[in-house]
């Protein structure tokens, strides 16, 4: 598998993951794959960095109704709270900021505060902790959109870098790939 290309040029993707060592595998079995509808739902980001931007982004664009729970926002964040695209409250996490939730992801830079959200979240609950893969529901994906169709990259938590490569290849091999198939 390690000589897998998807562009077609000399390099190949390296990864001690890729190469699927068995204690690597700390997430078997596989996740479920699904494409999550949210149109309408409530979902709470704790923290207002970098990675809270990527996934208040997607959140978005998929129509939930997004809370944001952080004492600062990142610029972009703070431009959707300014336009009232996403609820922000201004103030570090405590308990009771999870009611009416149906997703909620946990992605300060504090891993004590992530661990405190998981515990906090109901059972029905879907949950996520960008910082700690085995605390998850289930894993943010890396998304190529093409017309109708969305491809996704996974590596079930393991290798993050890796997906990141694997997607830019995707996105550029696409249009080629697809030029007859529509
Ligand atoms: C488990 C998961 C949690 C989750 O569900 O979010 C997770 C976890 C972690 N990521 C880390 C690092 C980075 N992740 C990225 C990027 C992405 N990470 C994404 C998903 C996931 N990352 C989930 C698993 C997905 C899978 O593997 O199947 C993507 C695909 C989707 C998205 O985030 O929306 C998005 C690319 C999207 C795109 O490009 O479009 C970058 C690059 C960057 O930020 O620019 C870096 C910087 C490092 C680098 O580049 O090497 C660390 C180490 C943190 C540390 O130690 O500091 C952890 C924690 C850990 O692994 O323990
Ligand atoms: N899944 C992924 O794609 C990745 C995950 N990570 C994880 O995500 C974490 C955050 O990374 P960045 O966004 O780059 O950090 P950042 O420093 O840009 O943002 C951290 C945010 O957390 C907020 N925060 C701190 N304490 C808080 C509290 N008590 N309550 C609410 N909000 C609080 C801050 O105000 C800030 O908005 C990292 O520590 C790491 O664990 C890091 C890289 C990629």
């Amino acid at each position: 598998m390690s000589d897998m290309n998807v562009n077609g040029s000399d390099e190949t993707l390296e990864s001690e993951a890729f190469e699927a060592e068995p204690e690597a595998d700390a997430f078997a079995p596989s996740p479920y794959p699904v494409d999550l509808r949210v149109k309408g739902e409530r979902a709470v980001v704790v923290g207002g960095g970098r990675v809270a931007t990527r996934k208040v982004t997607h959140l978005l664009a998929a129509g939930a109704k997004v809370t944001v729970v952080a004492p600062e926002l990142d610029e972009r964040l703070a431009a959707e709270a300014d336009d009232g695209a996403i609820d922000w409250r201004c103030k570090p996490y405590a308990t009771g900021d999870l009611d009416g939730a149906r997703i909620v992801i946990a992605c300060t830079d504090d891993q004590d505060v992530n661990h405190r959200v998981v515990a906090d979240a109901e059972p029905g609950q879907l949950v996520n902790n960008t910082g700690d893969p085995s605390e998850s529901d289930f894993f943010n994906v890396a998304v190529v959109e093409h017309g109708n169709l969305i491809f996704t990259v996974s590596s079930k938590g393991i290798d993050p870098a890796l997906v990141r490569r694997v997607k830019q290849r995707l996105a550029d091999a696409l249009p080629d790939l697809l030029a007859d198939a529509q």
